[in-house]
């Protein structure tokens, strides 16, 4: 007979956390946020940490280099969506590892035989008027000239006016070389009374552009997540299918960990992905899988290997997968389950293996609950995807601005695939819808803003680390009628 768990699957909202004692020194600013991302044993240090408990939902309308750059730079981690051809993932985790603060990889370029016309039409859908003109028209490119908008009139000038006739080029040309430092590179913008220097190498291919306008607000962040090169750290999104050529070229591009993305991992599937990774690459490569949302499925990832688990089945903004199919669980119950098996698995064997709560997360407290119940980091879609720094359009709505969030089990999200990877389209269900999200401005200030509201209520629980949340951490059941008495009541609010 089918066996009943006969407690109710739980949510975030279901709970409250009671207030331990706040010593004097317990503020803000002396609150740590980081936290393991990949497994370890007993008394020694994770090979990956975060410097905040934070990672990016892999999805399309969520985790480009952008926004891994933007994540890394707070000290969180983005995971770049595996709902792309391998090329296409392995090109945006190089551009993280290849960025540095102030020098950016070309965008905009031509070659000497392109026209006036062709110089618009990138200016039109780039938005970036300066262009580099290289040999080949790519960003790696021999350089042989610069266009910017002062190079010709669109009221003189004719259509199809030759790039090699108006560039700027030869000994007009002021480039830097490769390896200077970005202030030596301002004081060649300023120097010249230059907009943007191409920075090439010895044989003059291009490298990178500086643009003026870039300088000021690229000071570093003192949380910044970077590898030992001082390179951003970056992970990406793979599946259990193709990953025995995705992910050599991942880890070709330079990514630091991979996390096998699928809305249910207790499978033989990515246990075999699991342990080909493990023996091609030991323990330089590491490997988060799931998502499970209970005990046999934790331990099953875990004794396969996996450097994380993550958990959370159908409880995200986007998920209908619980409709679809009748599999999940209420994100809090999974969490409080999983996190039991999690610290047993500790006890027993000496290793422990990262929680990543993913999916579900509306209020900002959702997080602080998340990590008191054990988990290690959260995955968040729709609070990520509401930022400037996510790739989908900003759109004009009523009388403000929202974004587009689609779920990677929507059909949109399928397209990129000309093939499908799972059997036959004709009996594909959707499982993800999509969606809008409100605008919410700069991942820099919303992200600040949570991190605060974070740490502030660790002190009100007396925890100066999310270790000592997890250990001390108190949390009490609500009834649905004492969740009113939470909010504003019984008062006519102004301004309405
Ligand atoms: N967290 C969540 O609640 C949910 C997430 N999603 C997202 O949607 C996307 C797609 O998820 P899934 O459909 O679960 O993708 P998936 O690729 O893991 O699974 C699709 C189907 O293929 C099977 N499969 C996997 N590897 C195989 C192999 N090597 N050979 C043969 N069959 C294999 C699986 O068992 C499953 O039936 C992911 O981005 C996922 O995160 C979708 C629904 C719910
Ligand atoms: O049922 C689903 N259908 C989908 O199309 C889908 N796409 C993403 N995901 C999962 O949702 C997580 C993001 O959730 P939030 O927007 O709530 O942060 C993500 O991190 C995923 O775990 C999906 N689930
Ligand atoms: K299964």
């Amino acid at each position: 007979m089918a066996r009943i768990i006969n407690e109710p699957s739980r949510t975030f909202g279901e709970y409250l956390l009671l207030p331990n004692l706040t010593t004097k020194d317990c503020i803000v600013d002396n609150v740590d946020l980081s936290t393991p991302l990949t497994r370890f044993k007993k008394g020694e240090e994770p090979g990956l940490k975060l410097n905040i408990p934070f990672s990016s939902a892999i999805m399309q309308s969520v985790s480009d280099n952008n926004m891994a750059i933007a994540l890394a730079k707070n000290g969180g981690i983005a995971f770049i969506y595996g709902s792309q051809t391998i090329e296409e993932e392995a090109e945006m985790v190089r551009k993280v590892k290849k960025y540095k603060a102030g020098f950016v990889i070309s965008d905009s370029n031509l070659t000497p035989n392109h026209t006036l016309e062709d110089v618009l039409a990138l200016k039109e859908k780039t938005g970036h008027s300066t262009m580099a003109i290289t040999d080949d028209g790519t960003p790696t490119g021999k350089l042989l000239g610069i266009v910017t908008s002062r190079d010709y009139r669109i009221t003189r000038d004719p259509l199809d006016k030759k790039v090699s006739e108006f560039m700027t080029q030869g000994d007009s040309l002021i480039v830097g070389k490769e390896g200077i430092t970005l202030s030596e590179a301002n004081n060649i913008l300023w120097d010249n009374k230059l907009n943007a220097v191409p920075i090439v190498d010895e044989d003059f291919n291009l490298v990178y552009m500086v643009f003026r306008k870039d300088y000021s607000d690229d000071k570093e962040n003192p949380r910044a997540n970077l590898d030992n090169q001082k390179r951003y750290i970056v992970g990406a999104g793979i599946n259990s299918r193709d990953y025995k050529e995705r992910v050599p070229a991942l880890v070709d591009a330079g990514v630091d960990i991979v996390c096998i993305d699928s809305s249910e991992g207790f499978s033989e599937w990515q246990a075999d992905t699991i342990k080909w990774i493990k023996e091609e690459y030991g323990e330089r490569v590491k490997i988060g899988a799931g998502n499970v949302v209970e005990p046999e499925g934790f331990r099953y990832l875990a004794d396969a290997g996996a450097d994380f688990v993550k958990i959370g089945i159908g409880g995200g903004s986007i998920c209908i997968t619980r409709e679809q199919k009748g599999i999940g669980r209420g994100q809090a119950s999974a969490v409080l389950d999983v996190a039991a098996a999690r610290d047993e698995y500790f006890e027993q064997t000496g290793i422990y293996v990262p929680l990543c709560s993913d999916g579900g997360l509306v209020q900002d407290y959702h997080i602080t609950l998340a990590l008191a119940m054990g988990a290690d980091f959260v995955m968040l879609g729709r609070y990520f995807a509401r930022f400037d720094e996510s790739p989908t359009a900003k759109i004009k709505y009523g009388n403000g601005f929202v974004k587009e969030y689609w779920g990677e089990g929507s059909n949109r999200a399928r397209n990129w695939a000309r093939y499908d990877l799972g059997g036959k389209t004709d009996l594909q269900f959707e499982e993800g819808v999509d969606s809008y999200v409100p605008y919410a401005g700069k991942l820099d200030d919303g992200l600040g803003t949570t991190l605060h509201k974070i740490k502030s209520t660790m002190c009100n629980l007396g925890s100066k680390s999310i270790y000592q949340l997890q250990k001390t951490a108190r949390l009490c059941l609500v009834s649905s009628t004492s969740i009113s008495e939470g909010s504003a009541h019984d008062v006519i609010l102004k301004n309405q």
